[in-house]
C-alpha cells in the first residue's frame, strides 16, 4: 500500500485562507470546532458520546506533494513526501477526512506508516516540544475524498526537524449528527 511513488498532479486545489479571514462566514458552532488547536480526535471521541470512534485508513505512500502542499511545508516542490488519508469514522460514519503529508527529509526516523488506524492525534500529542503553525481554512471540498462539507482546515505541526502538514475536511455527515449548521 506504501511502497509505491506516484506524482500528484490532481486539478482541483484548495483555496486557503487565514483562519480570521473565514470568521465572518463560520457560525460560532463550527468556529469552536475549526478554531482548536488541541486534539481533533479527542474532541470528536468526546463529541460523538457512546459512537464508536475509528480511523478508517484510505490510502498510504510516497508521493510527490501538491503544489499547495509544498508551498506550505516550506519545501522545493518535487521533493518526495509521504502522505496518509484516513476518514475519522463515528459508528461507522465518516465525520472527517484526512490527508497529512510529511516530507521524506524531515521523517527523522519517525515510522509513521506503523501507525495503521491508530489515530495519528494520539501519537502527535504526545510528542514533547511539539508546534503547530496558525490555522488556515477552505470551503472547498477535499480533493482527495467524494463527500462535501462546510469547512476544511489545515496546519503544520513540528517537532525539532520533523515537519507535517495536517489538512481536516469536516463532512456534511458531522453537521448531520450532531445538528451543526450549514456553515
Ligand atoms: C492531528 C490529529 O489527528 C487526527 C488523526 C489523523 C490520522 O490518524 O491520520 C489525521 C488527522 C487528525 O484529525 C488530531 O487528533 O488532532
Amino acid at each position: 500500500m506504501h511502497d509505491g511513488q506516484t506524482s500528484d498532479t490532481s486539478p482541483s486545489c484548495p483555496i486557503w485562507r487565514p483562519l480570521a479571514a473565514a470568521r465572518p462566514a463560520m457560525s460560532p458552532d463550527w468556529w469552536q470546532w475549526i478554531a482548536s488547536r488541541d486534539s481533533l480526535t479527542a474532541r470528536l471521541i468526546d463529541a460523538g458520546g457512546e459512537r464508536a470512534f475509528r480511523v478508517r485508513l484510505l490510502d498510504q505512500r510516497l508521493i510527490r506533494p501538491r503544489r499547495d502542499e509544498a508551498r506550505a511545508l516550506g519545501i522545493p516542490f518535487p521533493r518526495h513526501a509521504w502522505r496518509r488519508e484516513v476518514a475519522l469514522c463515528l459508528d461507522g460514519r465518516p465525520w472527517v477526512v484526512a490527508r497529512s503529508v510529511a516530507p521524506l527529509a524531515r521523517l527523522r526516523g519517525q515510522r509513521l506508516d506503523r501507525l495503521g488506524e491508530r489515530s495519528l492525534g494520539s501519537w502527535l500529542f504526545r510528542l514533547p516540544d511539539l508546534e503547530r503553525s496558525p490555522i488556515e481554512v477552505t470551503a472547498s471540498p477535499p480533493p482527495f475524498h467524494p463527500d462535501g462539507g462546510p469547512w476544511g482546515r489545515r496546519s503544520v505541526f513540528r517537532h525539532g526537524h520533523f515537519a507535517l502538514l495536517v489538512q481536516e475536511f469536516f463532512l456534511d455527515r458531522m453537521a448531520d449528527d450532531l445538528g451543526l449548521p450549514s456553515r
